[in-house]
């Protein structure tokens, strides 16, 4: 927790430095190059470890990838920016990607077609404080919006979330790490109905249970 912590403040000095500073292209000598390049920069995938990654984090990812092998789980990339809004809205990007890394969400999703069910390892960093020292009820809502979100989508395509209950049962200690199961649990039309539950990297901590309904769009329908 401590080491997380650490790095994610040695992102922050560095942040404050580069608004001090010259503009990051000047400093950096790899941006540069892909600043002025014509070459197609290929989507940074966050939904891999960094050096903010605690070690319990990373434990726990080798776990998952281990059981990547006989192709029984499968992880999902994530990334910044989405094809779908580029055009209208250059400056989008996903909410959980929007810090540096180990400042917010460091979060990677991993999905079991079998079993209809999604395994998030989650690692809050400084900036989603509340209560001092912990996580802020938002940051968690969040986080399990995007992981039951993704555990309905695999299924269903664009979904929407229409309902979110959760029950805050324990406080979440800031930059520990966390495991979000969540899993579906039946389909009524468009509806998918969900829960998931928020654990200690060790299971033994129940922190939250949440229940989510989503709903598939419906394409004959506009959203505004
Ligand atoms: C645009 C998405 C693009 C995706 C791109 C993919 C890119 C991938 C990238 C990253 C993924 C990240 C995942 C993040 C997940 C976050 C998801 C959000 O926060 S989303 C942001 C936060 N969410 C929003 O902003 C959503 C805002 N809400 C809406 O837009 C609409 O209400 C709707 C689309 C959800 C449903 O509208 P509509 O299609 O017109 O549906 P109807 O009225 O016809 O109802 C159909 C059935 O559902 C029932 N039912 C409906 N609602 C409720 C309810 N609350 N309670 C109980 N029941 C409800 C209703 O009774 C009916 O039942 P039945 O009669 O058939 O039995």
């Amino acid at each position: 927790m401590l080491r997380s912590c650490t790095a994610a403040l040695r992102t922050l000095r560095a942040l404050r430095g580069r608004r001090e500073g010259a503009s990051p292209a000047a400093r950096d000598p790899v941006l540069a190059r892909r600043w002025f390049s014509t070459e197609k920069v290929i989507p940074k995938d966050h939904a891999l470890p960094n050096p903010s990654w605690s070690k319990d984090l990373r434990l726990l990812f080798d776990q998952f990838m281990k059981k990547c092998e006989d192709g029984s789980w499968e992880r999902l990339p994530s990334y910044k920016n989405s094809k779908l809004v580029k055009e209208q809205l250059s400056q989008a990007q996903l909410f959980t990607r929007g810090y540096e890394d180990g400042l917010g969400f460091e979060y990677v999703i991993f999905y079991n077609d079998d079993e209809k069910r999604t395994v998030c390892l989650f690692q809050g960093g400084p900036y989603l404080q509340g209560v001092p020292g912990f996580l802020h009820g938002g940051a968690i809502a969040t986080m399990i919006d995007a992981a039951v979100g993704m555990c309905a989508a695999i299924p269903g395509g664009i979904v929407m979330t229409a309902n979110l209950n959760i029950n805050f049962k324990r406080p979440i200690p800031l930059c520990s790490v966390v495991v979000i199961n969540s899993q579906l649990d039946k389909i009524e039309g468009r509806k998918l109905f969900l829960s998931c539950t928020v654990r200690s990297a060790d299971e033994k901590i129940l922190y939250s249970e949440a229940t989510g309904l989503f709903i598939k769009l419906d394409p004959e329908k506009s959203l505004i």
